[in-house]
């Protein structure tokens, strides 16, 4: 007798990993996606993303013959458990579009065998569950809530040891299947309704922008009064019930989870007649992040917080919407690029590790693979991504190539006094002397371009 079978449908960065990992505990899985391509090269050991451990993991699985990839969803009708990894982006009015989501279940409908548990693990709006179990029209085809959490650039790791695992269903039988696909992880399973599973996963990445949206506030109000980010955020996170995490100021939150998630939770309580403003706010300062960097960008390279841009060559160091990814989707990078572009700036960008994924349009910044190429003859460089390798550059050499060594540090990745050393000037984020003037005086302290 052949071992039961566990179906994946998406092999993105959630349905990979998930297959992948599932694999590896011993189950025999098929994975379905639409893109040929993709399934063609998996059958071949090829992972389309960059996730640490997830070729071996797939390797595994394909020499074990534990794992099998197809664009043909018939395949699932004998699975005992399907589980949804599928996109749901952001759409019109910043609602979740679900329409992948809808026809994938229509599709599954006439194929899933009596009793399969069908597994909600894309991130959806509260009531989407159970409004799959009705498109679905199987009554002996239980629909359970069971959001993931995973980081990307980290995905295998959380998923093999994730901080919880919560299981939203009201059917007993059915929980017990999905909770018996996690038996063999050290993790706490919360058992939720439905509903309270699925706000859970929007309610998890909304505060996690929202700290992010407070340290980058803060780091402003840091500027303005001669305070450190950076200290005032270490004294935060040794509080436990703060925590340390996501207290790293930067050009603004990004990828391709955070921005739609608080887009869609947001139209979720403006539908229940709730005002979430606290939200509504998050955001707000998100998109003032940007326009700080390039207000921070005008001032480090003509010396005024207003000063043009056009026809400005700058040097970007990073497009990942965060170190250790290769995905561009809603970065961050991207984003502050843009508003320099439309400012006239002509941009040459480096990044170790982009264009695996997302495709975005990268019109009008040429694209280079030496990081030195980027300071060549530039009156800037602007440091968006915190890839660790940026520190180890030869900033003399760098300061060298440019025409004006003033580099703006997103991330506070790099040693100004360091830098220093090398010519550069250096304006970085929340801390003392990097102050941001939004009404375009200039600064305290004189423009930067003239302490050269
Ligand atoms: N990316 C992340 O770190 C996380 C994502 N999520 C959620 O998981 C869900 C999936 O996200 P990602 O994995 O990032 O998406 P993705 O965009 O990386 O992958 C989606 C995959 O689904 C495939 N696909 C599209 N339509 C299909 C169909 N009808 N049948 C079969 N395959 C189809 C695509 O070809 C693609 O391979 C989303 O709801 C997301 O919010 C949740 C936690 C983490
Ligand atoms: O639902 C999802 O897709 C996932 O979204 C995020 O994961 P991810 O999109 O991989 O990105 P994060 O690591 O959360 O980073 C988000 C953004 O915040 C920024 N960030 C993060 C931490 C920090 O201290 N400072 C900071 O600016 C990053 O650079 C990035 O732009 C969540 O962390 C995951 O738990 C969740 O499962």
């Amino acid at each position: 007798m052949r071992d039961p079978v566990i179906g994946v449908v998406g092999a993105g960065y959630v349905g990979l990993t998930t297959t992948a990992c599932l694999a590896h505990l011993g189950n025999r899985v098929i994975c379905v996606d639409v893109d040929g391509s993709k399934v063609d090269g998996l059958r071949h050991g090829e992972v389309p993303i960059a996730e640490p451990g997830l070729a071996e993991l797939v390797a595994e699985g394909l020499a074990a013959r534990r794992l099998e990839f197809t664009t043909d969803a018939s395949t699932l009708g004998d699975a005992e458990v399907v589980l949804l990894c599928l996109p749901t982006p952001m759409g019109e009015a910043g609602v979740a579009d679900l329409s992948v989501l809808e026809s994938a279940l229509g599709e599954l409908a006439g194929v899933l065998a009596p009793g399969c548990v069908v597994v909600m693990k894309s991130t959806v709006p509260v009531g989407t569950t159970a409004r799959a179990g009705e498109l679905l029209g199987r009554s002996d085809v239980p629909v359970v809530s069971n959001p993931e959490f995973l980081r990307e650039g980290h995905a295998v790791h959380d998923f093999l040891h994730p901080d919880r695992i919560v299981v939203g269903t009201e059917d007993t039988g059915a929980a017990a299947r999905v909770v018996g696909l996690y038996a063999a992880l050290d993790a706490p399973v919360l058992r939720t309704d439905p509903a309270s599973a699925e706000l859970a996963k929007y309610a998890s990445n909304a505060f996690l922008a929202l700290k992010l949206s407070y340290v980058n506030a803060l780091a402003e109000l840091c500027e303005r009064v001669g305070a450190d980010v950076r200290a005032v955020g270490r004294v935060l996170g040794l509080d436990n019930r703060i925590g340390p995490a996501f207290l790293a100021p930067g050009p603004g939150w990004g990828g391709s989870c955070l921005p739609k998630d608080t887009s869609a939770l947001l139209r979720t309580a403006e539908a229940a007649g709730v005002d979430f403003g606290l939200l509504r706010e998050t955001v707000a300062v998100n998109v003032a992040q940007r326009e700080r960097v390039v207000r921070k960008v005008r001032r480090a390279v003509t010396g005024s917080p207003r000063g043009s841009l056009a026809g400005v060559r700058l040097g970007l160091l990073g497009l990942t919407f965060k170190a250790g990814t290769d995905d561009l989707r809603h970065s961050p990078a991207l984003a502050v690029a843009a508003e320099l572009s439309r400012a006239g700036a002509v941009l040459t960008a480096y990044d170790p590790r982009a264009g695996g994924a997302g495709h975005p349009d990268l019109d009008g910044i040429a694209l280079v693979d030496d990081p030195y190429l980027v300071a060549k003859d530039a009156a800037g460089i602007v440091l968006l991504t915190e890839w660790p390798e940026f520190r180890d550059l030869d900033w003399a050499t760098l300061a060298a190539l440019a025409d004006h060594a003033a580099v703006v540090d997103t991330r506070n990745l790099l040693d100004p006094d360091t830098l220093c050393g090398t010519g550069w000037v250096h304006t970085g984020i929340g801390t003392p002397g990097d102050q941001d003037e939004p009404d375009g005086t200039g600064g305290a302290d004189g423009p930067r371009a003239d302490r050269r």
